[in-house]
């Protein structure tokens, strides 16, 4: 387990650009070390502002985007296509502007008939995972080099919400999840041990909509009823914020350069 870091942006722009600039080098330099990176992506208007962000940086080029594998980390159980899934969303704002090998994109399966239910697509999902992962890793998942993660009012990452059975998974690697509090209900979700199977996680959090959830994750919280406090990776668990998600953070938690 890694003790978070928190680094905190003067707004919600600046800290999407930052996390952009800040993926960029990761995966180059994932790629150069290891040959090829893995990214999670995570729904929600923070991920996908840094999808957008990074669409838009000159740095982009700089990736091998034909040797990154992406993962997801959650997903709304709908159509293919639908525009709510994080898949289709993730597409518009970057995907479908890269040189991606579609091998190495590990969307999650969409109620399309393939899979009865969201266990099943979950079932699927998880076997797709294991599939990747090479003795060398930590369990029955890859060793993602990022999994991001944004952070709900409630403190729900990924489709964890408090005290629901997803978030009390200590099993399973994905589960399907239903009646979420956040529509879609229906959903699919990787649970926190295939979570913290990543090198690093970075949780995305802007607003003062996010103020109490940030507060409460970093303040000692316990992951059943603060599922963001149960996210963390082997070696690193990065805090990224703006300045109205930190404000109820209190003072001596983040480095004194902040905002
Ligand atoms: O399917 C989703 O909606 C998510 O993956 C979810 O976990 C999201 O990341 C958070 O709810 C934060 O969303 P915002 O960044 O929009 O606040």
């Amino acid at each position: 387990m890694s003790t978070p870091q928190i680094v905190v942006h003067r707004d919600k722009e600046l800290m999407a650009q930052a996390a952009a600039a800040r993926l960029i080098t990761k995966i180059v330099d994932a790629q150069a070390a290891r040959g090829s990176a893995s990214v999670v992506l995570t729904g929600g208007r923070n991920g996908n502002g840094l999808l957008a962000a990074l669409a838009e940086a000159p740095a982009r080029d700089a990736v091998d985007w034909s040797r990154l594998d992406l993962w997801w980390g959650d997903e709304r159980f709908l159509p293919q296509d639908d525009p709510e899934r994080n898949a289709t969303q993730a597409r518009e704002a970057l995907l479908d502007a890269v040189d991606l090998d579609p091998a190495r994109v590990h969307y999650m399966p969409a109620a399309d008939g393939t899979h009865d239910d969201a266990d099943a697509a979950a079932e699927a999902y998880a076997a797709e995972l294991a599939k990747a992962a090479r003795p060398e890793d930590h369990g029955p998942v890859p060793s993602f080099d990022v999994l991001l993660l944004g952070v709900g009012p409630d403190t729900h990452v990924a489709s964890l919400f408090p005290e629901m059975p997803g978030v009390r998974e200590t099993e399973r690697t994905v589960v399907g999840v239903h009646g979420a509090p956040k529509p879609p209900p229906t959903r699919v979700s990787l649970t926190l041990p295939a979570i913290r199977a990543a090198r690093e996680v970075w949780l995305l959090a802007a607003g003062e909509d996010k103020a109490n959830a940030v507060a409460l994750a970093l303040s000692g919280a316990g992951e059943i009823q603060a599922p963001a406090a149960g996210a963390y990776g082997r070696s690193r668990t990065l805090w990224l914020l703006d300045a109205a998600a930190a404000a109820r953070l209190p003072r001596g938690l983040y480095p004194p350069a902040s905002p």
